[in-house]
């Protein structure tokens, strides 16, 4: 079976990627699995406050704790990614590179598979802008990422979302995908270095 096509979107906080996911999903030519972190997080996070909300709090380190829960989360994220794809889904990834361990982690279990690398470009202003007139983001958030995220030069494809709407972003990825170059700029990547302090 071949296995499925990646569609990894990169781009800052509010840069789009949800909006183009969901004209991915809604076009009937290709089929695609959307698979965002966000959700992956919110479950989490409602099934901790549903359950406990008047848990005691025990005498443990936090930040330990939310490192390794933030871990398992990621390494379920990216493992299941690679079983759709292993299956032979097609997967949009919907995430944010926030630092060199979890690209690192992601290039370890993924780079031998079909990767089309997509930039979401959006300017820091408009970012703002959305931040502002969306209310469900801490304002400044998309600027606190976006050296890092757009830290990647190498794409196969980028789309600006200041200039497209989601459904032009998500025609011009079907076109690449059905023009059939190939997808080659993940791999041309290389790991980061983790510096130890
Ligand atoms: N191409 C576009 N043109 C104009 N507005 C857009 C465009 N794409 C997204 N937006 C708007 O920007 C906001 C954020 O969009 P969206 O949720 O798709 O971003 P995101 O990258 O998935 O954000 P997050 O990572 O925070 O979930 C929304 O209010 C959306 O309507």
């Amino acid at each position: 079976m071949n296995q499925g096509l990646i569609v990894f979107l990169n781009g800052t906080s509010s840069s789009g990627k949800t909006s183009i996911s969901t004209e991915l999903i809604n076009q009937k030519e290709i089929p695609f699995y959307h698979l965002s972190i966000d959700d992956i997080f919110n479950n989490y996070n409602d099934f901790v406050n549903n359950k406990f909300p008047d848990e005691p709090p025990r005498g443990i380190d936090h930040q330990v704790v939310s490192q390794i829960v933030d871990d398992s989360i990621l390494s379920v994220y990216h493992s299941t990614i690679k079983l759709l794809s292993e299956l032979g889904f097609n997967v949009i990834v919907d995430t944010i590179i926030a630092n060199d361990k979890y690209f690192n982690d992601f290039y370890d279990l993924l780079v031998d598979y079909p990767i089309l690398f997509v930039g979401v470009r959006c300017s820091k202003e408009e970012l703002t802008r959305r931040e502002q007139s969306r209310g469900d983001r801490l304002i400044g958030l998309a600027h606190s990422q976006f050296d890092k995220v757009y830290s990647y030069n190498e794409y196969d494809l980028e789309v600006n979302t200041e200039k497209l709407s989601p459904t032009e972003c998500a025609d011009k990825i079907l076109s690449f995908i059905k023009s059939d170059q190939g997808y080659s700029a993940f791999k041309k990547l290389s790991k980061r270095e983790i510096s130890v302090s």
